[in-house]
C-alpha cells in the first residue's frame, strides 16, 4: 500500500516535471522578440542557444557560413549573450557609419577586463570621458604622422639588422623561419618606439623568442577566447575551480611588473636627465600635465596603454608580413612583378629606404591585398550603448555586435574572384583600407577604428620592400605552391597556422 502511495507521488512528480520542461522549452522555441523584429537567425536551442552551429576552426569562416544562409545582418545567442553578426559592406557601412555613435562601446569579457587594467586602456575602455581623451592622446601624440616620421632611424635600423642576418643565414641552405623573423623585428622596432628597449635585448635574431614574448603570447591567449563566464555571465565563478583565474592572475602579474618597471625606469630618468627622441612613455608622462587633455593619466592608466600598444602594436603587422611573403611564393607572377618593380627603382642601393616607398606603388597593393584576404583581426567587436532600429530591425540595447571584417572584404558583391589574390584588382578600384569605404575593414572603422594604421603601414612596406630586393625566395626542396599551409591559427591575431618557412639566396 505504502509503495503504491509512493510510486503514485512520484508519477504525478514526473508528470509534472515533464510538462513544465515542455512548457519551457516550446516558450523558448516559439518565443517573439519582445523588443520588436529582430534580424533573421537560426533557431537556438535551450541554455546553449547557437553555440553548436558555430563548430570547429576559426569564427569569421563559421559565422561566414550561417551568414550565408541567414543574411548580412543576423541574430544569435552565444550562449546567453544576445549577439548581431554583420557581414556586408553595406551592413558594415550602417554600422560604422550611421549608428557608429550608438555602437562605440566594446562589450567587456572576463579576461580583457583584468589584462586592461579594467577598461584603464584605450581597446577595451568602455565609450565615455576616459576612453574619448585617451584616443585623442593615441591619435594625436602616440602615432601621429609626425611621430611616426620620428621614429624612421629606429625601423630602418632593425631592418638592415634583420637583413644581415638573414644574409648569413641564406648561405647555409637551411630555410628560414619567416614567421618568428618578423615577429622578433617587429617587437623590437614597438618595443624601441613604446618602452625605449629592445624585445630581443642585446641577443640577436638567433636567440629566438625570449621570456618577454612567452608573457605577451600568454596575454593574447588569454584574450583571444571566449570564456564561459563570458558566454554565460552567472557561471564566471567556474574561473576560480577550473584553472583560469589563476592562470589570468599569474600574467597579470608578471606583465604588471614588467610595465611598472617600465614606469619607474622613466620617471626616474626623466627626473634626472633626458635626451634624444621621446618613446610613448615619455609622451604619456608628459600628457599629465598638459591642460589641452581633460584627463590626468595615473599609473594604471599609462600601463593599459602599454598593454594595448604591446599586444595590438607588433603581432597585426607580423602576421601581415607572412601572409604577404605567404602568396607571393604561392603566385609566382606576383613576385616576379613586385621583384622586378622594387628591383628597378631602387636600383643597386643595398637597401630600401623609407625616402624610396612612394616609389613602390606595386609593393603597396601586393600588402593591401593581403589585408583583404588575411585580416589580421577579421572580427570587429562592439555592444549597443542603446536600443537602436538597424535596417528596419530593432536591436536592444547591450547587444553585442560582431562585424566580420573577413566576410565584408570576400562579399562577392563588390569583389570578383574575392577568394583570389590579385593586387592588380585595385588599379581600378580606389577601396582603401583605412576604413571609409566599407569594402575592406583591416584597420576597422569608425571612432573605434585603429590608430596605429600609419604607424603599421610603413613598417610593413619598408620590411617587405627590402626583403624582395635584397634576397631570391624559394620554397624548400621537394615543396610545391599547392602544398602550402593556408590555414590560420586561432587566436587573437589570424596568424598562419604552420610557420612560414623559405630559403633565401643573395640576389645577385
Ligand atoms: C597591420 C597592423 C594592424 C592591424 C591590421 C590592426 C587592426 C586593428 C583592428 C581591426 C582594430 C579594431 C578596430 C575596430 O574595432 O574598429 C584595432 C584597434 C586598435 N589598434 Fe590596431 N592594428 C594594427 C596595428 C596597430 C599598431 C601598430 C598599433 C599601435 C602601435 C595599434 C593599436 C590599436 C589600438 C590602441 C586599438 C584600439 C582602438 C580603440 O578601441 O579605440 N594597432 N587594430
Amino acid at each position: 500500500m505504502r509503495a503504491h502511495y509512493y510510486y503514485h507521488n512520484f508519477v504525478v512528480l514526473l508528470l509534472v516535471f515533464s510538462i513544465t520542461l515542455l512548457v519551457l522549452l516550446w516558450k523558448q522555441l516559439t518565443r517573439k522578440n519582445r523588443n520588436g523584429r529582430l534580424p533573421p537567425g537560426p533557431r537556438r536551442i535551450p541554455l546553449i542557444g547557437n553555440l553548436h552551429q558555430l563548430g570547429g576552426g576559426s569564427p569569421h569562416v563559421s559565422l561566414k557560413r550561417l551568414s550565408d544562409e541567414y543574411g548580412p545582418l543576423m541574430f544569435l545567442k552565444l550562449g546567453s549573450i544576445p549577439t548581431l553578426v554583420v557581414s556586408s559592406r553595406d551592413m558594415a557601412k550602417e554600422i560604422l557609419k550611421t549608428h557608429d555613435l550608438v555602437l562605440t562601446n566594446r562589450p567587456m569579457f572576463y579576461a580583457p577586463t583584468k589584462i586592461s587594467y579594467g577598461g584603464s586602456d584605450i581597446a577595451f575602455a568602455r565609450y565615455g570621458e576616459h576612453w574619448r581623451e585617451v584616443k585623442k592622446i593615441a591619435v594625436l601624440e602616440l602615432l601621429s604622422a609626425k611621430r611616426v616620421l620620428s621614429y624612421r632611424a629606429v625601423r630602418e635600423k632593425e631592418t638592415s639588422l634583420v637583413i644581415d642576418f638573414v644574409r648569413t643565414s641564406a648561405s647555409s641552405s637551411v630555410p628560414i623561419n619567416l614567421s618568428e623573423i618578423f615577429l622578433c623585428l617587429i617587437s623590437n622596432v614597438v618595443c624601441q618606439v613604446a618602452f625605449g628597449m629592445k624585445f630581443e635585448a642585446e641577443k640577436g635574431y638567433e636567440a629566438g623568442l625570449s621570456n618577454l614574448y612567452m608573457m605577451l603570447l600568454e596575454t593574447q591567449n588569454l584574450l583571444a577566447g571566449f570564456n564561459t563566464g563570458d558566454l554565460f555571465p552567472w557561471m564566471s565563478w567556474i574561473h576560480k575551480f577550473d584553472g583560469l583565474e589563476t592562470r589570468l592572475e599569474k600574467n597579470f602579474r608578471q606583465a604588471d611588473k614588467f610595465y611598472e618597471q617600465v614606469f619607474n625606469e622613466h620617471v626616474n630618468r626623466n627626473k634626472s636627465s633626458k635626451t634624444g627622441v621621446e618613446d610613448f612613455v615619455d609622451v604619456l608622462l608628459r600628457t599629465q600635465t598638459d591642460p589641452s587633455y581633460n584627463i590626468s593619466l595615473t599609473k594604471d592608466h599609462i600601463k593599459g596603454i602599454l598593454m594595448d600598444i604591446f599586444v595590438a602594436g607588433s603581432d597585426p603587422a607580423a602576421a601581415t608580413l607572412v601572409w604577404s611573403m605567404t602568396e607571393l611564393i604561392k603566385n609566382s607572377t606576383v613576385m616576379k612583378i613586385a621583384r622586378e618593380e622594387v628591383r628597378t627603382k631602387i636600383g643597386t642601393k643595398k637597401m630600401v629606404e623609407e625616402s624610396d616607398l612612394h616609389k613602390l606603388s606595386y609593393t603597396k597593393l601586393v600588402i593591401k591585398e593581403a589585408l583583404r584576404l588575411h585580416p589580421p583581426a577579421p572580427l570587429l567587436l562592439r555592444e549597443t550603448n542603446e536600443a537602436c532600429t538597424i535596417n528596419g530591425y530593432e536591436i536592444p540595447v547591450k547587444t553585442k555586435v560582431i562585424i566580420n571584417g573577413n566576410a565584408v572584404s570576400t562579399d562577392p558583391k563588390y569583389w570578383e574572384n574575392p577568394e583570389e589574390f590579385q593586387p592588380e584588382r585595385f588599379l581600378n578600384n580606389i577601396s582603401d583600407f583605412k576604413g571609409q569605404d566599407f569594402e575592406m575593414l583591416p584597420f576597422g572603422g569608425g571612432r573605434r577604428g585603429c590608430p596605429g594604421m600609419n604607424f603599421a603601414a610603413v613598417l610593413v612596406e619598408l620590411v617587405l620592400a627590402n626583403f624582395l630586393h635584397c634576397f631570391d625566395w624559394k620554397l624548400p626542396c621537394g615543396m610545391k605552391a599547392e602544398d602550402i599551409h593556408m590555414k590560420e591559427a586561432s587566436g587573437l591575431t589570424m596568424h598562419k597556422k604552420v610557420p612560414l618557412c623559405l630559403l633565401a639566396s643573395i640576389r645577385k
